[in-house]
């Protein structure tokens, strides 16, 4: 330690250029099958979940407001997708014919949109032990 301080007034935090996330998790209940498992595999049956998601949007801070968007505009956009998955069978939602957490994360992914802002992830979780998580690929 120097105990060198910056001028006064001279804060140096906010001169560092910042990344701002919001999140917010949902729920959903739905059955699937997974119908290019192996012979004999257990998700080859259909069965259900109690679906776990959160999506992440990535946004310039306003100036006013000191949000990126209010968290009511994510639930807003949330709504018309749980209106498409809860209680049903994944299978028959279009897109959605093998119904891997993976495939509805991407399937999700597409289909997020809140004006002002970019998805930077979302994370299904099918199990209180199994999630996964897709992102923007960079370029
Ligand atoms: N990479 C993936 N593997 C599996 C998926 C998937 O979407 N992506 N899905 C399943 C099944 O849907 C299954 O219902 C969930 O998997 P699993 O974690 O095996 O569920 P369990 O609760 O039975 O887990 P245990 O920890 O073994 O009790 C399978 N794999
Ligand atoms: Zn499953």
């Amino acid at each position: 330690m120097t105990g060198r301080r910056p001028p006064s007034g001279d804060c140096p935090l906010k001169k560092t250029p910042l990344i701002t996330e919001i999140s917010k998790e949902f729920t959903f209940e739905a059955a699937h099958r997974l119908p290019n498992v192996p012979e004999g595999h257990k998700c080859s049956r259909v069965h259900g979940h109690s679906y776990r998601i959160e999506i992440t949007l990535r946004g310039p801070v306003h100036p006013q407001f000191g949000w990126i968007v209010d968290f009511a505009e994510l639930n807003a956009a949330w709504q018309p997708l749980h209106a498409q998955l809860d209680h049903r069978l994944l299978n028959d939602v279009p897109g959605l014919e093998n119904p891997t957490s993976e495939l509805l994360a991407a399937w999700l992914f597409e289909r997020v949109n809140v004006p002002g802002t970019t998805v930077a992830r979302i994370r299904v979780a099918e199990t209180c032990t199994s999630s996964c998580t897709v992102y923007a690929a960079e370029g």
